[in-house]
């Protein structure tokens, strides 16, 4: 099958939310889980973390930047060591994330895009409605599939029910959600296991989501 099928146009799921199917080329998304892999390595390494009322995530996850756990960021990981930096290549990448999705890169003088998350999805794992609503800025969120597809559930910023819309995520698409989607609720009810792209060589799904935390790299001591 051509991977060219699933190119296609921007679509505007709801205001400040676009889709961009097939954004990332195929060498590009081979490229990017290489990275991941890197990345997943250590030193965080994929967490599963346990959420305040004890359950435990399904998704496996590693950050950039920060260190992220629900629901903080933070300078260092538990143990103290530092975070692995946030690569340039994505800051890079976001902002022409950003370009695509709304024709005009983050202005000047922005909040800099500078933390990443890292998500690792196998057969089961789900990620319940939630709002992306721990970073201090406001910029849009940046997030870029890999592997196999998923249904993703783009709702709104009232509650975690309907009015809400499905969207199949597959291999390199691009979704990108800011202005007024900024702080809409969203999930990954499903994937559809065993459709990623054989050239990957990966068994899952990755997601990345790039966003600018709006905190200070250097905090006043
Ligand atoms: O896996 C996805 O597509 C969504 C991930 C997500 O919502 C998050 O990391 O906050
Ligand atoms: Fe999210």
């Amino acid at each position: 099958m051509s991977d060219t099928l699933f190119t296609g146009p921007p679509a505007e799921i709801a205001p400040g939310a676009v889709h961009l199917p097939g954004w990332l080329p195929p060498e590009r998304q081979a490229a990017l889980v290489e990275r991941c892999r890197e990345w997943a390595a250590g030193p965080a390494g994929m967490l599963r973390h346990t959420m305040p009322r004890g359950g435990r995530m399904s998704v496996a996850m590693t950050s950039l930047g920060w260190f992220w756990r629900p629901y903080t960021y933070e300078r260092t990981l538990p143990d103290g060591t530092p975070v692995r930096p946030f690569p340039a290549e994505l800051g890079a990448l976001a902002a022409r994330a950003v370009e695509a999705a709304y024709g005009a890169p983050p202005a000047p003088g922005t909040p800099p895009y500078d933390v990443a998350l890292v998500n690792f999805y196998d057969a089961d794992a789900r990620m319940g409605m939630h709002q992306d609503r721990d970073e201090a800025a406001l910029e849009p969120v940046v997030s870029l599939s890999l592997g196999d597809t998923c249904v993703f559930r783009f709702g709104n910023t009232e509650t975690r029910t309907r009015p809400y819309t499905d969207v199949e995520l597959r291999s390199g698409d691009l979704f990108v959600f800011g202005g007024p989607s900024r702080l809409a609720y969203h999930g990954v009810p499903r994937t559809r296991p065993g459709t990623a792209p054989p050239a990957l060589g990966l068994t899952g799904r990755l997601n990345i989501t790039l966003r600018a935390s709006g905190l200070a790299a250097d905090p006043a001591p």
